[in-house]
């Protein structure tokens, strides 16, 4: 047996990777009888028999899934952003950090068209460097810039899908699309006839295909569309903002949520600019929401 992973159900049939290669796979009859429900991602174990035919054996436990897109196994999520059209929505990135951050999901930020950094160049400097998003990899963010018009950066991110499950989140325009071509023009090639095949497919379906891309695999659809945030506590959203750990200090009362309270150490490392002031708006601005959410419990 060898192991592989679910790029897409179809038709009753299952196309898996592995060993470099995409298996049209059948099920062992007792998963059909059992009613299995399998997710693309699904890690499975299966049986070659004959030319590109296998079977599956054995899925795996899930290690985490989505419900938008569909998917399980996920490792990371790239965060796409555009240095200008659109300019990045810090808002939404904070949001999205935290919606994958909560499924265990690495992030990794990837800021597109730096190729247009001197056109803005007498821009306010001040929103240059906030669109240039450098303060995340202070926050032990992964931040890759890239240029699909120049190729900047294509082959660091190639670097990171390697060996990975990875999906796509991100506002549109900001060049998600342009940025699967440039990380793999020949994708279409490569799976060939079964690409084309789940092509046709495509509007029969809910199901997210993943894309043999470089040498890891891509889903196809943007995921995390829902704005939002996980059910969580208010005390817990701290958790999310990892430079508040880092303050020195210690706020007045030990349940300080950072927002109305008096001496509060977050507030302090605001104004000394420790911390990023659109960090802790947003942080405000999420906290209110949790604490709407919480009464609706
Ligand atoms: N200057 C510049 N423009 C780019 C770059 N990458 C993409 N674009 C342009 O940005 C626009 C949007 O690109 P898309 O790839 O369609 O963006 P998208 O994120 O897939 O958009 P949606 O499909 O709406 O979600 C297009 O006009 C691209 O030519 C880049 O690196 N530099
Ligand atoms: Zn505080």
């Amino acid at each position: 047996m060898i192991a592989g992973i679910l790029l897409k159900g179809y038709s009753g049939f299952y196309y898996v990777y592995a060993e470099g290669r995409v298996w049209e796979c059948s099920l062992r009859g007792r998963f059909r009888i059992q009613g299995q429900e399998f997710l693309t991602g699904d890690r499975v174990q299966i049986l070659p028999s004959n030319g590109n035919k296998a079977t599956i054996e054995k899925v795996e436990e899930r290690r985490n899934s989505l419900v938008r897109p569909t998917i399980a196994n996920v490792d990371q999520a790239f965060l796409v952003f555009a240095l200008v059209s659109p300019r990045p929505d810090l808002n939404l990135l904070d949001r999205l950090l935290i919606q994958v951050s909560e499924v265990g999901i690495k992030p990794v930020i990837i800021l597109n068209k730096v190729d247009q950094a001197e056109v803005n160049s007498e821009d306010a400097t001040a929103e240059n460097s906030i669109s240039s998003l450098d303060f995340y990899q202070n926050l032990h963010y992964d931040l890759i810039k890239v240029s699909t018009r120049t190729g900047q950066g294509i082959a660091e991110v190639r670097e990171h899908l390697k060996d990975k499950v990875t999906v796509l989140a991100g506002p549109s325009g900001v060049g998600k699309s342009s940025l699967v071509n440039a990380l793999e023009p020949g994708f279409e090639l490569k799976t060939g006839e079964i690409s084309r095949k789940l092509k046709r497919g495509r509007h029969t379906t809910r199901h997210v295909e993943l894309m043999v891309c470089g040498e890891g695999l891509l889903a196809d659809t943007p995921g995390f569309s829902s704005l939002y945030l996980p059910k969580m506590k208010r005390e817990e959203l701290t958790l999310f903002f990892p430079e508040f750990a880092d303050v020195p200090g210690k706020c007045r009362f030990t349940s300080c949520v950072h927002h109305k309270e008096p001496d509060c150490a977050i507030k302090a490392a605001v104004e000394s600019g420790q911390i990023e002031k659109s960090r802790y708006e947003h942080y405000c601005l999420f906290l209110e929401e949790v604490i709407a959410a919480e009464r609706r419990y």
